[in-house]
């Protein structure tokens, strides 16, 4: 394990051994915490520990949300006091930019480095094949592009991320679409579904500064939600998680015209990083055949 350049950060929280596990071989437990772990300490945890993973060189796949953060401000600790050197960050959103920028981790984008040794990030949702669901902050598109490019890409997540199915959250499954007749892509999205049980889908909307305004299909005002693409997002919803050939279904949606990418990444993960509830870490890494 890599010495903490800044004690503080580490000895707040203390790291429980890494155990790897995969599909097959279940975790192993080790001795948790002396005390329970907020979800926002088990992101952080899950963070630091796949910071461990990035060497000088590389070239980084800088994740997105409040997960993805720590792994940020992370790096640009270990930049700041000379543990890390070279290396360059391709940002998966703009907040990210503007976060990765404020720790200090210089930034580039695929134009130049089309392919990236190690992507970090987080995800709304990790299923038991590594399969996830993401976007539920919106940067879907570039993290997809970011991670797809990435030799290597781990996941970090706490506990609550994990289902059993994609969608079995009850959450939003996102789909991002171009603003130009969404309302015709979002009534595509619907027949794509119909019949699906506890289906539902609606626009995401701006739940505060919006930039946007549109009309739906009943003529009502609404404020779209804006990507950094200037896209909108249709949020799906499954009660009981998505059935079916999770492939077939990504085609199926990516063939309508309209729609830009899904929120689904399926076997792009290489290993998830999970801090549990009870403050034990475990690596699931991706099947190889
Ligand atoms: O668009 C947002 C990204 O896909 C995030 O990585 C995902 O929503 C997880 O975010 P958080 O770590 O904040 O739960």
């Amino acid at each position: 394990m890599r010495a903490a350049c800044s004690p503080t950060l580490d000895m707040a929280i203390p790291l429980p051994r890494l155990l790897h596990s995969d599909r097959l071989r279940p975790a192993v437990a080790t001795t948790p915490p002396a005390a329970a772990l907020s979800q926002d300490e088990l992101k952080r945890v899950a963070a630091h520990r796949a910071v461990e993973l990035v060497e000088s060189g590389m070239v980084l796949g800088l994740g997105t949300g409040s997960t993805a953060a720590h792994a940020l401000d992370r790096i640009g600790e270990l930049l700041r006091c000379g543990v890390l050197r070279d290396v360059v960050g391709i940002p998966t959103s703009e907040w990210a930019a503007a976060r990765a920028a404020a720790a200090g981790i210089p930034l580039a984008d695929l134009n130049t480095h089309p392919v990236v040794d190690l992507s970090i990030d987080g995800a709304d949702e990790v299923d038991p094949a590594l399969n996830l669901v993401k976007g539920r902050g919106g940067s879907l598109l570039r993290e997809k592009m970011v991670e797809g490019a990435s030799r290597r890409f781990v996941v970090i997540v706490d506990e609550s991320k994990i289902v059993s199915r994609l969608g079995g959250s009850g959450l939003a499954v996102p789909v991002e679409v171009i603003p130009f007749g969404w309302v015709l892509t979002l009534r595509r999205l619907r027949s794509l579904f119909d019949g699906m049980p506890g289906f539902n889908l609606k626009l995401r909307t701006a739940s505060t500064d919006a930039k946007a305004s549109t009309f739906d299909e009943n003529g009502a005002e609404l404020e779209p939600f804006v990507t950094d693409n200037k896209n909108y997002i249709v949020d799906l919803f499954f009660e009981d998680g998505i059935h079916g050939d999770l492939n077939l279904i990504s085609d199926e949606i990516l063939r309508i015209t309209g729609v830009v990418e899904h929120g689904m990444f399926l076997g792009l993960a290489s290993s998830a990083i999970i801090a549990r509830n009870d403050g034990m870490v475990v690596m699931m890494e991706k099947e190889t055949k």
